[in-house]
């Protein structure tokens, strides 16, 4: 299949669609938290950016807020640390206000043999994913429950929460938990107005997923790649904002417990996302948890927390 060029998406929303909402951002410093932070302010939000490298969270801030001076603020958390969340939430309600929404979109992951990994790399990864979602999630939602406030939990996880996938697997495990927390508190806290939802993006490329998931040149695979998506090409940021700002919005407030695929029909076309690495050698892996490793510990230098 030849790839094909993204289309323009221009936003099918008001400039004021999202004012009066206070949106944190886990994960903010980089990636698509990040790139989404933008949308989220020239859509009239107010964004709390978390993540544990300072100085890519002031950049990402500085960015974000540039149409809007001082709608963007920054915290270096590790929300794998419940004392942590917790601290950093009662500082936003403190200083700024009750937040409106949450975006868990804080993430972990590398391509790896699952009888590789050591107790340590599984944690990781899944107490990045799961911990961090249901701390953060409590934490403003328990606020909004005393507060008598309504809320909106928005996840970022994959379709593997459907699927599975071979060699990430703690990752699509964890998802998967943040699935059913999805589904579960829906039905939990719908009685306080608090909805919760999900979106389950396919490939929109970003510099340290790739430098994670496709490491070397041995390490490309259907998930990574344009060749086996029905639409033939990956997903743009500007696609999964538009699908964040409806459902931070209030345009539907009796959408909750739904995990919304935007995949361009990968999912559908061939599940089996890392599938194919099955046919790499010992020394193929190797050079990829080199190259994985190299690129963490490249992160591990630039954090304040953690
Ligand atoms: C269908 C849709 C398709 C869609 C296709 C695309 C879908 C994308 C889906 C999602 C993608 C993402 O989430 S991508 C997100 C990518 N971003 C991130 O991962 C950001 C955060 N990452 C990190 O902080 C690091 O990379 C990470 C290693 C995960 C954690 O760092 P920490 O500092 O917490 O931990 P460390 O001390 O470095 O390592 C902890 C242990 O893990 C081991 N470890 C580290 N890297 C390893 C590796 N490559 N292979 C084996 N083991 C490894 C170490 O040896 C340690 O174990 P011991 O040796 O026993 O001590
Ligand atoms: N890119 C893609 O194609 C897809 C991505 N996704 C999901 O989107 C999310 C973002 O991924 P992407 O932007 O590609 O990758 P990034 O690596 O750029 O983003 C992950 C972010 O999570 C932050 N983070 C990691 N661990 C912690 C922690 N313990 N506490 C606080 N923050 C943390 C990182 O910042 P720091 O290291 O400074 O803490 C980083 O900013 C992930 O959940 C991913 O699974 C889902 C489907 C497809």
């Amino acid at each position: 299949m030849t790839a094909q060029s993204a289309p323009q998406a221009p936003s099918p929303f008001a400039s004021h669609a999202l004012a009066g909402k206070r949106v944190l951002v886990t994960g903010g410093g980089s990636g698509l938290g990040r790139a989404l932070a933008g949308h989220l302010v020239a859509h009239g939000a107010d964004v709390h950016l978390w993540g544990r490298r300072e100085g890519m969270l002031r950049e990402a801030a500085q960015e974000a807020a540039a149409g809007r001076p001082g709608s963007v603020h920054v915290a270096t958390v590790d929300i794998r640390r419940s004392d942590q969340v917790d601290e950093a939430m009662g500082a936003i309600w403190a200083e700024h206000g009750p937040l409106t929404s949450v975006f868990n979109n804080a993430g972990a992951n590398f391509i790896a043999r699952t009888e590789d990994l050591s107790p340590r790399a599984f944690e990781a990864v899944t107490s990045t994913i799961m911990d961090g979602s249901y701390f953060t999630s409590t934490a403003a939602a328990r606020r909004w429950i005393a507060d008598g406030l309504p809320g909106s939990i928005l996840s970022n996880l994959t379709t593997w929460v459907w699927t599975g996938s071979a060699f990430v697997v703690p990752a699509a495990m964890a998802k998967a938990a943040v699935h059913a927390m999805t589904m579960s508190l829906a039905a939990e806290w719908a009685r306080h107005r608090i909805r919760v939802n999900a979106v389950a993006p396919g490939p929109i490329p970003t510099d340290y997923a790739w430098a994670m998931l496709n490491p070397t040149d041995k390490s490309s695979s259907g998930a990574t790649q344009t060749d086996r998506i029905p639409a033939g090409r990956t997903g743009t940021v500007a696609e999964l904002a538009h699908l964040v700002i409806f459902l931070l919005s209030d345009a539907c407030a009796y959408l909750t417990g739904q995990t919304i695929a935007m995949d361009g029909g990968q999912m559908l076309a061939g599940p089996g996302t890392f599938a194919e690495l099955a046919k790499l050698t010992d020394a193929d892996w190797a050079e990829i948890r080199a190259q994985s490793k190299a690129a963490s510990a490249v992160s591990a230098a630039q954090r304040a927390v953690g």
